[in-house]
């Protein structure tokens, strides 16, 4: 995609996650590849009001070739992401309430269900019997080292559809913006699931 049509391509995806509510403040940010490298946000900004200039343009090592201001303090870990996932084509990063509680109450390191009709939203996944694994990683302010801890993990647990990250948000992986936004909103919808269910099975205690 040519960087022009990918950086509208994200504003509308922010619009839409913003009003979903699952980028408060100025959390979350998003990354697509171009023909040229890739686009990510700029750090610090409201990711439902998004605007041309509020993205840096990488070559293809990512390293910036233009842009104003700092690229997302998270920009390391999604360059891990499409190194380790190379035909992803876009990461979308949110900070879903649903997201950020259920990764502190699940102390193991995968969100895991089954069951679940919508659970075939997401790619390869084909019926409600199969089981659909999301790592978990405990958060971290040093961004490289998290993402190297997200690779060390990949050579055992492929990661495929996205991560979760302990208390912060999950990242959306998908070979389109078109796939992430399903991917996003399939997974949003096992969270609140799996979150009404915890809440119900503790009433009943
Ligand atoms: C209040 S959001 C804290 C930082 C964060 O987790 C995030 O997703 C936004 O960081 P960025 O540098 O991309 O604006
Ligand atoms: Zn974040």
């Amino acid at each position: 995609m040519q960087t022009k049509a990918a950086k509208q391509a994200l504003i509308d995806a922010g619009r839409w996650v913003s009003q979903q509510g699952w980028v408060p403040a100025t959390g979350g940010n998003f990354s697509m590849k171009t023909d040229d490298g890739f686009v990510v946000t700029a750090s610090g900004f409201d990711k439902g009001y998004l605007t041309p200039e509020q993205f840096l343009e990488l070559d293809q090592q990512g390293n910036i070739v233009s842009g104003d201001g700092k690229p997302s303090a998270e920009t390391a870990l999604h360059l891990k992401l499409y190194e380790l996932q190379p035909q992803s084509g876009c990461i979308l990063h949110t900070h879903s309430v649903a997201a950020t509680v259920l990764s502190r109450f699940i102390r193991s390191d995968s969100f895991a269900v089954t069951g679940y009709e919508m659970q075939k939203s997401l790619s390869g996944i084909h019926s409600h019997l199969d089981t659909l694994s999301i790592a978990i990683f405990d958060n971290d302010q040093d961004i490289p080292a998290l993402a190297e801890r997200v690779a060390k993990h990949h050579q055992t647990h492929p990661i495929t559809h996205g991560v979760l990250i302990r208390g912060h948000g999950l990242y959306a992986l998908g070979n389109s913006i078109f796939e992430t936004r399903r991917h996003i909103e399939g997974l949003e919808f096992l969270f609140a699931c799996e979150l009404e269910r915890i809440k119900l099975e503790g009433a009943v205690k």
